[in-house]
């Protein structure tokens, strides 16, 4: 019998990635506080990530979770990210603990370590030639109160990881565009998650067995600075897109 999968945010443009190429392959619940405006493969549930009731009647029956929900805002004030990103987040991973589930999959991101990217190192930190790597060992060090928001959220799922033993990924997504790397953008290219290799890394997550991961979530680009070999290692994700492919970089 095929798992039953969570997708928190579903509404949104990873979710609209991961159904693109995992719709047929889960029992899908859907949850996203804005209703609906096209047909979804599963029942759809409206509702607030922060609303404790909503949450637990959504996480009954469910295998593994795909939390995406939040505001993805680089920009985002601290009252939003606050109650969507890091109240929102410890909503979810209670229910999910009292609901058994076995996994949660957290959309982090880049900007959880977007203080690396120091003026000393960039711009040359983008570029094909320039080895310099994180690979998620490396302390965090937020860009933003979004990503602050970020590192909360990857501390929540440890903190639930090490009390109650569901098993976690953190995936620090890099930039998500559909078709092609962001155009003119050397930053977008070098963390450039195309959409087939974002519904691939997210089944990887559904799949996989974990303990408590921080993973980058890029597509295999020749311009990188942040490492994959976690998420091949541990989750078996085998990317088959490269921003350098693309003729318009
Ligand atoms: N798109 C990207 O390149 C990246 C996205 N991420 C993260 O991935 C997640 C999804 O991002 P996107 O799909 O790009 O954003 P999006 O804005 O397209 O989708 C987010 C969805 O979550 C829903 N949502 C927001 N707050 C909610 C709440 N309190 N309760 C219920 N639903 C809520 C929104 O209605 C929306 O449909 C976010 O957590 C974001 O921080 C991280 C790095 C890069
Ligand atoms: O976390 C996120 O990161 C991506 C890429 O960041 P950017 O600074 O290069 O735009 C962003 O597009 C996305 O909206 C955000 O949630």
């Amino acid at each position: 019998m095929a798992q039953s999968v969570l997708l928190t945010g579903a509404a949104g443009r990873v979710g609209a990635a991961i159904l693109g190429g995992l719709a047929d392959d889960y029992e899908w619940r859907l949850l996203d506080r804005d209703p609906p405006t096209e047909d979804y493969p599963g029942e759809f549930v409206v509702a607030n990530i922060t609303e404790e009731e909503a949450i637990r009647e959504a996480m009954e029956d469910i295998d593994v979770v795909l939390h995406l929900a939040g505001d993805p805002r680089k920009t985002a004030p601290w009252d939003s990210v606050l109650t969507n990103n890091i109240d929102g987040t410890q909503t979810i991973f209670e229910a999910a603990v009292d609901a058994g589930v076995e996994k949660v999959a957290f959309a982090s991101s880049n900007h959880a370590v977007g203080h690396y990217e120091t003026e000393e190192r960039t711009p040359e930190l983008y570029r094909a030639d320039d080895d310099y790597l994180l690979d998620g060992t490396e302390q965090p060090r937020p860009g933003n109160l979004y990503g602050v928001s970020k590192v909360a959220g990857e501390a929540l799922g440890r903190y639930y990881h090490d009390e109650y033993g569901i098993s976690v990924v953190n995936v620090r997504i890099g930039n998500l565009t559909k078709n092609h790397p962001p155009i003119d953008y050397e930053r977008g290219q070098a963390m450039w998650l195309s959409y087939r290799d974002c519904a691939h890394l997210f089944d990887r997550c559904i799949q996989a067995d974990y303990d408590y991961e921080i993973v980058y979530g890029i597509s295999d680009n020749d311009r990188k600075y942040y490492s994959i070999e976690r998420a091949k290692e541990v989750l078996g994700y085998e990317p088959q897109d490269n921003s350098a492919a693309h003729t318009d970089d």
